[in-house]
């Protein structure tokens, strides 16, 4: 990785500082990913969390059924048509996840240098003294000295309510452990995280394949979220699964990292998959504290410069309780930003959180405020310079697209796209005005019947950074004679003056096809 800085190296003024920002809705190019739940699942709460800057909800199967999700995603499905704001779909999958469950909800308090058992019999009833585990064969992994942490299910960090352990030994179906902090562990799911130690489950149980099959298929999900992607075979076996389920073969896995298995195997996992979660939560349970940091800033590093989505998670768990951000997590987002990502993942602040609306607002505040300060020359040669030539003409084209747009002082960048590449292909190279994407449909089939392409597409530049789609009549389908294209634009054009974004006078950059080839040309409106 280069040693270069990707904040402006322009003597910033003290003063700026307390200069307000603009409240419109494209305010922050960075995409906010909002976990949805018993806190934020009635419409009038997804309405705020949209108008707010939520582009993608998260709907994570670790907890709640069919039906409670399906309640949910109606929800959002009115809020989307109330606010007339587009919201992706990402189902969040169990994967080989570790938990106790608590059926009857009592507080469990432990004590340090008390000893607890883990046991694989599921028939016992959680105590302080014998907690049931989802996994039988942990007593056959797990050796003297191993460390399993043991909370809430999405346990914040700041909370009394999480336990480490330290492995004694192991018998039979039973792991024997030393409790190493006092802690009330409370609700009915506590998830374990066993650090370092390979789980032998599938990455895709049989219940998250048939979650993608009912749930999945029932509500066309745009991205799924792969818990625990620990090598590029679970990308591959999630995409095959996709690909029989009719029209999910357009939906994209973002491969959740999330332990250190995941991490050994990245490069090849980024290959195969469509974007990559930093799952910073049990991410950082596994890795020891001071490195944390530092495979935020690689993994983002290799996601941009593959041209792949990246999304940070667990930013500001202190906003469980707290309408304020603690000062080191509000730096913390505006970091991410610095280093790269596409986007901020909420997940116990806005499913089970006092303030999820707030706690969106403000992530886009300070992802708004870190995009004014982030070095896009530096950014723009450096990923420049990681393209082996001679280059793809398409990104050789959105490459120029995004460099005419700075040096014109372009208010947006308008880019025509099918499938989504070359709208990707823009966003790569991190302009900083809003890229407008007009999908347009195009009619394919599957030896069955016929259907557009396009409202997948269109869903999935929710989650890249600096895009905003539109999806353009399906009787427009990819025709680019001129006339077609012109009006298209007029349409595009006439959203971004709706929403604020474009003026008279303004320059816009558009990169479209005219006839067979691709153009970058530059408009001024008059
Ligand atoms: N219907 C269209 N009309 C005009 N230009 C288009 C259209 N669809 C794609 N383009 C342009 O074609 C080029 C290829 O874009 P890409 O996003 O890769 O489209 P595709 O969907 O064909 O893969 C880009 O320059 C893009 O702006
Ligand atoms: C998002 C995370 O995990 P989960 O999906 O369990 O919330 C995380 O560990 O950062
Ligand atoms: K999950
Ligand atoms: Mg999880």
């Amino acid at each position: 990785m280069q040693a270069t800085q990707l904040l402006l190296e322009e003597p910033i003024r003290l003063a700026s500082i307390l200069e307000p920002s603009s409240p419109t809705a494209f305010s922050a190019l960075t995409k906010i990913i909002g976990t949805l739940g018993p806190h934020s699942r009635d419409v009038e709460t997804i309405e705020a969390l949209l108008m707010a800057g939520m582009s993608v909800a998260r709907f994570d199967f670790s907890w709640g059924d069919d039906a409670y999700h399906q309640e949910t995603l109606e929800n959002l499905k009115k809020a989307v048509k109330n606010t007339r704001r587009l919201c992706a779909v990402m189902l969040d999958t169990v994967g080989p996840e570790l938990y106790v469950s608590n059926k009857n909800e009592h507080a469990i308090e432990l004590q340090e240098g008390a000893t607890l058992v883990l046991t694989g019999d599921k028939s016992v009833d959680a105590s302080a003294e014998v907690l049931p585990i989802n996994y039988e064969g942990l007593a056959t992994v797990v050796k003297k000295g191993d460390t399993i942490f043991l909370g809430q299910y999405l346990f914040t960090g700041s909370e009394t309510t999480s336990v480490w352990l330290e492995v004694v030994e192991a018998k039979g179906k039973d792991v024997v452990c030393t409790v190493k902090n006092t802690a009330t562990l409370t609700g009915s799911l506590f998830t374990a995280h066993v650090s370092q130690v390979r789980i032998d489950l599938p990455t895709l149980s049989e219940a998250d394949l048939n979650v993608m099959a009912t749930w999945g298929v029932r509500n066309q999900v745009d991205f799924i979220s792969l818990s625990y992607t620990r090598h590029a075979d679970d990308v591959r076996a999630c995409r095959a699964h996709l690909d029989k389920l009719g029209d999910l073969r357009q939906t994209q896995i973002f491969a959740k990292i999330e332990n250190y298995e995941g991490l050994a195997h990245f490069d090849e996992i980024l290959e195969e998959a469509d974007g990559i979660i930093l799952s910073r939560g049990n991410l950082g349970i596994d890795l020891p504290p001071e490195k944390v940091f530092l495979f935020q800033k690689v993994a983002l590093h290799k996601c941009n410069v593959a041209g792949k989505a990246s999304i940070v998670t667990r930013v500001v768990d202190s906003m469980v309780d707290s309408p304020r951000p603690t000062r080191a997590e509000a730096t913390d987002v505006a970091n991410a930003v610095l280093d790269g990502t596409d986007g901020i993942m909420l997940g116990a602040e806005t499913l089970r959180g006092l303030y999820p609306v707030e706690t969106i607002t403000t992530i886009r505040k300070i992802s708004a405020e870190a995009e004014k300060v982030f070095n896009q020359a530096v950014y723009f040669k450096r990923t420049i310079k990681g393209v082996k030539e001679p280059m793809q003409h398409l990104e050789s084209i959105a490459s120029s697209a995004v460099r005419a747009a700075t040096k014109v002082r372009a208010s947006v960048i308008v880019v025509f796209t099918s499938s989504g590449r070359c709208a990707r292909l823009i966003a790569k190279y991190r302009p900083t005005m809003p890229v407008l994407c007009v999908v347009i449909p195009r009619l394919t089939t599957n030896h069955l019947r016929w259907s557009f392409t396009g409202a997948f597409q269109a869903r999935q530049c929710l989650a890249i950074r600096g895009l905003f789609p539109m999806l353009a009549d399906p009787r427009h389908s990819s025709d680019s004679a001129s006339t077609t294209n012109e009006s298209i634009l007029k349409v595009a054009l006439d959203h971004g003056k709706a929403a604020g974004i474009v003026k008279a006078h303004d320059r816009i950059v558009v990169c479209q096809k005219v006839g067979d080839s691709s153009v970058v040309k530059i408009i001024e409106l008059d």
